[in-house]
């Protein structure tokens, strides 16, 4: 069989998609060459990779500095030339029916391409493989039966312990040949889960793939249900970004936002695996940490104060707070120079006071433009009896110390954790810019008890971080980046996402989330408004609905809660062909932790990692159950390995994670450890929405109503 061979390819593709490594497939010559060019391509890489060692560097630079940097660069680049047996060279391979233009063809030319994770050249520098970023890859995600893009050919590649070992073709300008789904896109999938979180590039869909592919002009937010790909796809985002726009992206910088630490270890893996190990990861609070003149957070707030922190209000009584520190000057100013003295009347200064506060620049950048406007003002007077200064002098005017003093009295320096800390401990000084803002009892619910004596005893709650970020921000501008990724981000407050929206405000934003996985009190309502806070209301709102995670069975089960806690969201539509397993037992209320740990022991006989999840108040009982047990348990965020396959999981971390068996513990828990019942039930769909093969729930309480009316399945 030939890449043209007129044989019925579908027979062909289905068998050879299914052959594995050892069987006649070993025979096939179509397979031999595919394994020959896969061995050529190695061999090539090793050479380019050898071709970087051997640089000597020591003639093209002229100093230290510049031989360091080119040493890392050169370092960099040889680590990027790995060839890693676990990811294979090329995943696919396109055959146009014409040569493709210059324009699309991009380092590579004619009608043959072997697309995978990085370029590879041979010794001619003609291509063997394709970059799957490079213009002429997207066919392989984009073309299809009814609009083919010239692909006469399209054939993914099955890998078996790094051995090239099948194939699935698809003559896409052949009427004759029917559309089946692909096995290897469901191997993938249903592949056990064990370690981090793996790339997709082999077979993003359709709808993710011009998710991945939009501009970096515009910003991005996808709206998915659990295992819907909006992690991966931003992800993979960030890769396609820095390969179309790698000089910029470098000067400007990427940065990726999760939810929590054991998230973020989740995820860290995927974009290096593509080649890219120049990207930022933090949470929202790391975030705000590292901005300048920070609190350390060491207190917690209640759930109501926290609403109000959170709220886009805010931001409007610091700004108030900030500019009330201006006052108009009353005064003359006094500059003596020499013999002379000069004198701005109060008149005067009162106009640049009022100009400078009407341009609406940042609060500091006035502060320090107004000894500037001052001496300028004296310069013209100087000008007008006939002397002829130059910007030494105004300088000079500018440090005077009469010009610093009224400075400090109408345009005084404003320290932003002091701001804050006042408007939380001084109920007059918080009613007068809070007035027609926020109620009495906002106001109320703002302040402290205890007013802290001073900014380092204070404790600081998150809320309080992302406070001394925006007046931050008034004060002087904050640092934008080219392009941030939001993942889970249903869960940020307005003032979150303003602290987001600063970090890119003259770059791009991929926002990633599900509104019925918010667990905040302050959580999104619509992405409409999410985006408004964020500063980018344009952003295109796109749909993901097809589920790679959850099997149709579970997600069936969960998606009984979305009435309640997300009406009018989709219900995800699960792409997976395996049933997977749903298996709801009511036990004793003296026998939950026996049924768990059994419950844990049947899923450890399968293959894949197992997550035990159970409200946050419950871990320490089924610990010490495991331990009893002799089962080994991890905490979210350590790899599982083959050895160690168990992690115990609170209900609040479980977001973005995922097991290929999970054991849920007692919903009615998961739900009543939440301060409402919605926000309870929504950490109870998110809990029900991490297992890839089986779920099993063991509940000794009664199940909440909207799982347990609706359902007629195989409870008990
Ligand atoms: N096109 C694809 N091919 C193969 N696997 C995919 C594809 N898209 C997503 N997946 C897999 O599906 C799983 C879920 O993806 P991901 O975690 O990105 O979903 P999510 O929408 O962020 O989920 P959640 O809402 O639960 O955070 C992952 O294992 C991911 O690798």
């Amino acid at each position: 069989m030939s890449a043209h061979d007129p044989a019925p390819t579908t027979t062909a593709a289905t068998t050879a998609a299914t052959a594995t490594a050892g069987t006649e497939t070993d025979t096939d010559p179509l397979l031999a060459r595919e394994r020959a060019h896969l061995n050529a391509s190695r061999a090539a890489l090793r050479a380019m990779r050898e071709d970087v060692q051997a640089l000597d560097i020591r003639d093209v630079t002229a100093n230290w500095v510049n031989a360091a940097v080119l040493e890392s660069q050169i370092e960099d680049r040889i680590k990027a030339l790995a060839d890693l047996s676990h990811t294979p060279l090329f995943f696919g391979r396109l055959d146009y029916e014409h040569v493709v233009g210059a324009a699309e063809a991009e380092g590579a030319e004619g009608e043959r391409f072997y697309i995978g994770r990085r370029h590879v050249h041979d010794a001619d520098g003609d291509p063997m493989v394709i970059d799957w970023r490079a213009p002429v890859s997207q066919a392989f995600y984009q073309a299809s039966k009814k609009n083919p893009l010239d692909v006469g050919l399209r054939r993914r590649f099955g890998y078996t312990a790094g051995e090239l070992t099948a194939y699935e073709d698809e003559h896409l300008s052949d009427p004759t040949e029917a559309v089946h789904s692909s096995k290897l896109l469901q191997a993938e999938i249903e592949r056990p889960r064990v370690g981090p979180m793996r790339d997709i590039v082999a077979t993003i869909q359709p709808e993710q793939d011009e998710i991945v592919r939009s501009g970096l002009s515009g910003s991005v937010c996808v709206q998915g249900g659990p295992g819907t790909g909006k992690t991966a796809v931003g992800l993979h985002r960030v890769a396609y970004l820095l390969y179309a726009h790698r000089e910029r992206l470098a000067r400007t910088g990427t940065l990726i936002i999760g939810p929590n630490a054991s998230f973020l270890h989740y995820i860290e893996q995927v974009l290096p695996a593509l080649g890219e190990l120049e990207v930022k990861q933090a949470t929202v609070d790391e975030l705000v940490a590292s901005s300048p003149g920070q609190v350390r957070v060491t207190g917690v707030d209640s759930a109501a104060t926290a609403v109000v922190k959170g709220d886009a209000r805010m931001a409007r009584v610091l700004r108030r707070a900030v500019r009330s520190h201006v006052t108009l000057p009353t005064e003359p100013v006094m500059v003596v120079r020499g013999s002379r003295r000069w004198r701005v009347p109060a008149y005067e200064l009162e106009e640049l006071v009022r100009e400078l506060l009407g341009r609406d620049i940042r609060y500091g950048a006035a502060h320090d433009a107004l000894p500037q406007r001052i001496a300028h003002a004296v310069l013209v007077q100087m000008e007008r009896s006939g002397e002829a200064p130059d910007d030494r002098v105004q300088d000079a005017v500018a440090r005077n110390p009469a010009v610093k003093a009224v400075v400090k009295a109408v345009w005084p320096a404003v320290d932003p954790a002091k701001l804050v800390l006042r408007l939380l401990s001084d109920a007059d000084f918080l009613a007068e810019h809070a007035e027609g803002l926020l109620t009495a009892d906002e106001q109320r619910a703002l302040l402290w008890t205890k007013p802290p004596r001073s900014v380092k005893t204070a404790k600081w709650a998150s809320a309080d971080a992302v406070l001394i970020d925006e007046a931050n921000d008034l004060v002087s501008r904050t640092h934008s980046l080219g392009h941030v990724v939001l993942d889970e981000a249903q869960d940020l407050s307005p003032m979150q996402y303003r602290a987001v929206g600063r970090r890119c405000s003259t770059g791009s934003a991929t926002v990633l989330g599900d509104l019925a996985q918010g667990t905040t009190p302050w959580a999104t309502a619509s992405w409409a408004e999410a985006l408004e806070h964020l500063g980018k209301p344009d952003a295109a709102v796109e749909e993901l609905t097809a589920g790679f995670r959850v099997p149709r069975e579970v997600i069936a089960y969960a998606s009984r809660l979305l009435p309640t806690i997300s009406p009018g969201l989709t219900e995800v539509a699960s792409v997976r062909e395996a049933p997977g397993s749903l298996e709801v037992r009511p036990v004793e209320a003296g026998a939950l932790e026996t049924a768990v740990v059994g419950a844990c022991v049947e899923s450890l006989r399968h293959e894949g990692s197992i997550g035990l999840i159970a409200a946050d108040a419950r871990i320490p009982a089924l610990s010490a159950a495991l331990a009893a047990a002799d089962l080994p348990h991890l905490a979210p965020g350590e790899e599982t390995t083959a050895v160690s396959r168990l992690t115990l999981v609170p209900a609040s971390l479980a977001k973005g994670l995922e097991y290929d068996y999970v054991v849920l513990d007692e919903p009615s828990a998961v739900v009543s450890g939440e301060p409402d019942e919605r926000t309870g039930l929504r950490r109870l769909y998110v809990a029900l929405t991490r297992a890839v093969s089986g779920l099993t729930v063991i509940h000794a309480s009664p199940l909440p109503d909207q799982l347990d009316t609706a359902w007629a399945g195989s409870a008990g």
